[in-house]
């Protein structure tokens, strides 16, 4: 169980994350949603230590994470693996080696020196390569393959780290429809096959009602809808996207209307 206690983050007079409290139990897919500058990149950069809250607490299996310094925050940040819209993957380096650096945080700090790794190390990245359907390209470049190619790469290098938690900030904002598709297919499979808690941020509406249990609706800094998707309503939706804000709006309406129609079509199929 993660705990989240009135966290905030404070950029000058502004609350980016304002005295947020969540509970996310182990193995939930959890969608934080929201429109652009709600505060969903900073609350999972938070989780994983990446900013530093200005107050309130992150609490793992009862350990206070908020505290953690040194080899412990490093472990904890090894247990909360972060998945970036822009794949963060060295271009240079091939797939393999690319997915090897999730193993880092696994060897000591000499180890790390040497920079090379165990056979162990490459069978478990050549399998999480193959699990995400990338295992031809392990000699590949980098940055020679699609973006979809690319985030599957780096979900292959979180896999490796062997975490708890997945943490993705807009992991499918770069991508096109069908690799969108691919993308959140594999993060749902890891969830459920893994047992692994995903918290995804997204801005599509849609998206996330289809693959996540619950969501998580931000608005300036606060959670303002924490339910499942089913109970997102019209109003609330209004709220998370703003009536000025037309198109996400508009989209995000839509994709309730869709929403509203699978669980009707749904309930019909139960009753037939
Ligand atoms: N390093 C920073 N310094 C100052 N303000 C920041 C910083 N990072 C974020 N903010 C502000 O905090 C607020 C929340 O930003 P955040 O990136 O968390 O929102 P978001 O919901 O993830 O938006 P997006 O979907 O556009 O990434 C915004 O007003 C943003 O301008």
């Amino acid at each position: 169980m993660l705990r989240i206690e009135a966290l905030t983050k404070r950029f000058g007079d502004k609350n980016a994350v304002d005295t947020v409290s969540l509970s996310i139990p182990k193995g939930e897919m959890v969608g934080v949603i929201g429109r652009s500058g709600a505060g969903k990149s900073t609350l999972l950069r938070m989780l994983n230590r990446l900013a530093e809250p200005t107050s309130g607490r992150i609490v793992c299996a009862e350990q206070d994470v908020t505290g953690l310094k040194g080899a412990s925050l490093r472990r904890w940040r090894r247990d909360t693996a972060m998945i970036f819209q822009q794949f963060n993957l060295v271009g240079r380096l091939d797939v393999l080696t690319n997915v090897l650096l999730g193993r880092l945080n696994h060897r000591s700090a000499a180890l790390t020196l040497v920079k090379s790794f165990s056979e162990d190390d490459k069978i478990r990245a050549i399998a999480a390569l193959e699990r995400l359907d990338m295992g031809h390209l392990l000699a590949q470049r980098a940055e020679t393959l699609s973006g979809g190619q690319q985030q599957r790469v780096a979900i292959a290098r979180a896999l490796v780290q062997e975490p708890q938690i997945i943490l993705a900030d807009e992991p499918i904002a770069s991508l096109d429809p069908r690799n969108t598709q691919v993308v959140m297919d594999a993060l749902f499979r890891i969830n459920r096959e893994d047992g692994i808690t995903v918290i995804c941020n997204l801005h599509d509406l849609d998206i996330a009602a289809k693959y996540c249990d619950r969501l998580i609706g931000m608005s300036a800094g606060k959670v303002v809808f924490d339910d499942v998707p089913q109970a997102l309503t019209r109003e609330v939706a209004a709220e998370l996207y703003g009536i000025e804000a037309k198109d996400a709006g508009a989209e995000a309406l839509d994709a309730l209307d869709a929403i509203a129609a699978s669980e009707a079509k749904r309930a019909r199929q139960k009753i037939a």
